[in-house]
């Protein structure tokens, strides 16, 4: 972050994490947190203060997985529109998934991605190169020249790579530069072309044709087991099922050696595949809405650490994309607004998780997942100031249309919930205030 003329001043913030003697006062300039006793020694420099009395300051959120959409589909989302919305949504840092039009799969698009987030100025955007050239599974996409630019997290997401000698050859060659595999865990075989929701009472019920959840868990046992085998770094994409965090608990146990991470993602917290009866397309999403028992799972292993983090999945679609009979509508849900919200209202609403848990699901584990080394920081004299100040008490209805995102396909639209962020600071700059 360039030398700026504005220092930030933020007042009577509790820090989550923070040490007790120190202070709540936070100030910021050229991108790092100062001494609060420098504020307005030097007469030259305008000073902004927050009043943040009663807030909370927690290190700024890390979005392992969002689908940003830019290059190739600019009507559902850009990189400036989903930056935004992270903001909003107190991220500081996002990843961009691979599967845009063209693919991240070289090390110039890559650089492209990096330059628009750059561009847009509201925290970083990361790119995800992906794993196979053009996502189709065959060949590897260029790993090598995409990480000398900086690419850490590759994956194919949108597809599972289900080829087990292809998964074997990409968890090899990223251990060379320290890189992790983010798999979209899901069989194609058993998920089938014309599945659109989980397999189950309600599918049959409604005569729609689902997959069965075994399709997720029986990949992550696959790579669970080529993660030991490389030593290499896996990690597994919105887990959504009981089956699936039990093979991971056992995966952890078995292979204390293999370095075996994995996200849940805020819809799969609470939403459950009930809300399918109406046919509303909003609820279509890949992993699909689950019954009851799978959400209290992923819920109980997000507080005990087997699932380590929480990630968006943001994935915005245009009218045209989502506006269909249920079967032919796209799968996804935007998320990156309300993230924290449903964080709040299913894991420390309910007593499972305190306020050190979330920060450390939504923003030190991710950071360290995805080796950001500016973010994810304890707030801390010296340290980037990258931060966001959250209201644990404050909620509101979620509208759908009220968002900075370009899509509208929101699960929680009407929906009363906590909303929690305040202000985000992304290195040093304000990149959103209510
Ligand atoms: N989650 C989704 O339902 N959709 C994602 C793809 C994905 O994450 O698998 C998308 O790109 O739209
Ligand atoms: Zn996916
Ligand atoms: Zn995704």
């Amino acid at each position: 972050m360039g030398e700026t003329t504005t220092d930030l001043l933020i007042t009577g913030a509790t820090r989550v994490g923070g040490l007790a003697d120190e202070g709540g006062d936070l100030l910021v300039r050229d991108g790092v947190l100062l001494d609060p006793a420098e504020a307005g020694r030097d007469g030259s420099r305008e000073l902004v203060r927050i009043d943040a009395d009663g807030l909370l300051a927690v290190p700024g959120l890390v979005d392992l997985h969002c689908h940003l959409r830019e290059p190739g589909r600019e009507d559902a989302e850009t990189v400036a529109t989903g930056a935004a919305a992270a903001a909003r949504g107190g991220f500081t840092a996002v990843l961009a998934m691979a599967n845009t039009v063209p693919v991240t799969d070289t090390a110039e698009a890559a650089r492209h991605v990096r330059a628009l987030g750059e561009q847009a100025g509201l925290g970083a955007v990361v790119p995800i190169g992906a794993v196979s050239k053009g996502l189709d599974g065959q060949e590897l996409a260029e790993l090598g020249l995409m990480a000398r630019t900086g690419v850490r997290v590759f994956s194919d997401d949108g597809h599972c790579v289900s080829d087990a000698r292809l998964m074997r050859r990409a968890l090899e060659y990223v251990r060379a530069f320290d890189g992790v595999i983010a798999q979209h865990a899901q069989d194609p075989r058993l998920a089938g072309p014309d599945a659109c929701c989980h397999e189950g009472e309600v599918s049959g019920r409604l005569g729609l044709a689902g997959w069965p959840a075994a399709a997720e868990s029986t990949i992550i046992a696959r790579d669970v087991q080529l993660a030991a085998l490389t030593r290499s770094r896996l990690h597994v994409c919105h887990v959504s099922t009981a089956e699936s965090v039990e093979v991971l608990r056992w995966a952890k146990q078995r292979y204390p050696q293999a370095d075996i991470t994995a996200e849940v993602t805020p819809h799969h917290l609470l939403l459950t595949t009930d809300l399918l009866a109406g046919y509303d397309p909003t609820f279509k999403v890949n992993p699909p809405l689950r019954p009851a028992e799978d959400v209290e799972a992923v819920r109980a292993a997000l507080a005990d650490g087997t699932i380590d983090a929480v990630a968006t999945d943001h994935a915005p679609h245009a009218r045209h994309d989502k506006e269909h009979a249920f079967a032919d509508a796209a799968f996804g849900m935007v998320g990156l607004e309300t993230a924290l919200g449903v964080v709040v209202e299913t894991m420390v609403r309910t007593g499972l998780a305190d306020w050190e848990r979330v920060v450390e699901a939504t923003s030190t584990t991710p950071a360290r997942i995805a080796r950001l080394t500016d973010q994810g920081r304890r707030l801390a004299v010296g340290a980037p100031a990258t931060l966001t100040l959250v209201d644990p008490t404050a909620r509101a209805v979620v509208d759908a249309a009220d968002t900075r995102s370009l899509s509208r396909n929101n699960p929680w639209h009407g929906r009363e919930l906590p909303d929690p962020v305040v202000a985000t600071v992304a290195a040093g700059r304000l990149t959103y205030r209510r």
